[in-house]
């Protein structure tokens, strides 16, 4: 078969993920080649990505290099994905899925979130840890702190914040686990949909030859299965990743639990909720779930939260 060309940003993160998926294609007698390619929210660094519009700044140029045929698949955190994609393309695989839990890294020795005594300043620039933060941890103070992994722990150990608050997987990718004060909760911080996967696009009109060997040399079922409820539950709430909506899908055996909720920005108000049944109804599941958060108020949370965000 033919060199498998994968697309990748050009982030130490991005690149790591873009390795491991050529390593599983390698250990299964493919052989690769990287190209990075640089998005739009590789460049604009100075706008905060609720602003700019979550949609595709950083998928939109690796589309149109998928779309020429140029590289063969395109490799993204599985959280970063939309959740639908724009016509023309899908999701080939996902990796299987490393810890989801966020996790609190910091330079400094003894830091936690429970200290009320001298509360601690946290870095973060995502609307989800910033809600939940407020709502768990009233008396946290947050800063935005912006840009790839490297450039975040620059800015905080130049005292821009006293910790930061991130996925363990990209902590871990990038090899900064010494660096975790704490693995938080994934009761109180439920992580974003897909956190911890690594996904695999391709256009739809790859070769299917292609697109089976590679799906057979990466695609991890059960993490799939939970994907695909999560990735459901997002697309019916039609949030993207700026919006402070949070779901988790676990496998018990052959039993699917989907829990999900929304919170609105300053943290006051939060619908949660869950719900269980067969994997083989994945997507019923997820939409369940979404369909119950917004009868249950999530609906006027969200309609609020886009007005805020536009302004
Ligand atoms: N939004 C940025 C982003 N996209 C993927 C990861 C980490 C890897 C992952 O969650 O799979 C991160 C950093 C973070 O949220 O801390």
């Amino acid at each position: 078969m033919e060199k498998i060309k994968i697309g990748t940003r050009g982030s130490l993160l991005a690149m790591w993920q873009a390795e491991h998926i050529a390593e599983l294609l390698n250990k299964a007698g493919l052989a690769t080649e990287l190209v990075t390619i640089e998005t739009k929210g590789d460049k604009v660094l100075d706008v905060s990505i609720a602003k700019i519009g979550s949609k595709g700044v950083f998928t939109e140029e690796l589309e149109e290099q998928l779309a020429s045929g140029s590289v063969h698949i395109a490799v993204h955190s599985a959280k970063d994905l939309q959740s639908t994609l724009p016509r023309g393309f899908e999701i080939i695989a996902f990796t299987e899925r490393e810890r989801v839990n966020d996790v609190l890294v910091s330079h400094k020795k003894g830091i936690s979130l429970e200290d009320r005594k001298t509360p601690i300043v946290v870095g973060t620039s995502s609307t989800r840890r910033v809600a939940v933060l407020k709502h768990y941890f009233p008396h946290i103070k947050t800063v935005e702190v912006r840009g790839n992994l490297q450039t975040r722990f620059r800015k905080m150990e130049e005292g821009h914040c006293d910790a930061l608050l991130l996925a363990y997987a990209g902590v871990h990718r990038m090899g900064l686990a010494d660096k975790i004060a704490q693995v938080l909760d994934t009761d109180l911080f439920v992580p974003a949909v897909g956190q911890g996967s690594v996904a695999v696009e391709a256009s739809s009109s790859l070769d299917p030859a292609i697109k089976k060997a590679i799906r057979d040399a990466v695609n991890h079922d059960r993490t799939a299965a939970r994907l695909i409820a999560e990735r459901a539950f997002l697309e019916t709430l039609e949030g993207g990743c700026s919006i402070p909506v949070f779901g988790l899908a676990t496998l018990h055996e052959d039993r699917l639990k989907i829990k999900g909720g929304i919170i609105s920005l300053n943290g006051k108000t939060i619908v949660q909720d869950a719900v269980t049944g067969k994997v083989a109804d994945a997507r019923a599941l997820g939409k369940k779930l979404a369909e119950r958060l917004l009868d249950k108020g999530g609906d006027a949370i969200l309609k609020e939260i886009k007005m805020q965000l536009k302004k």
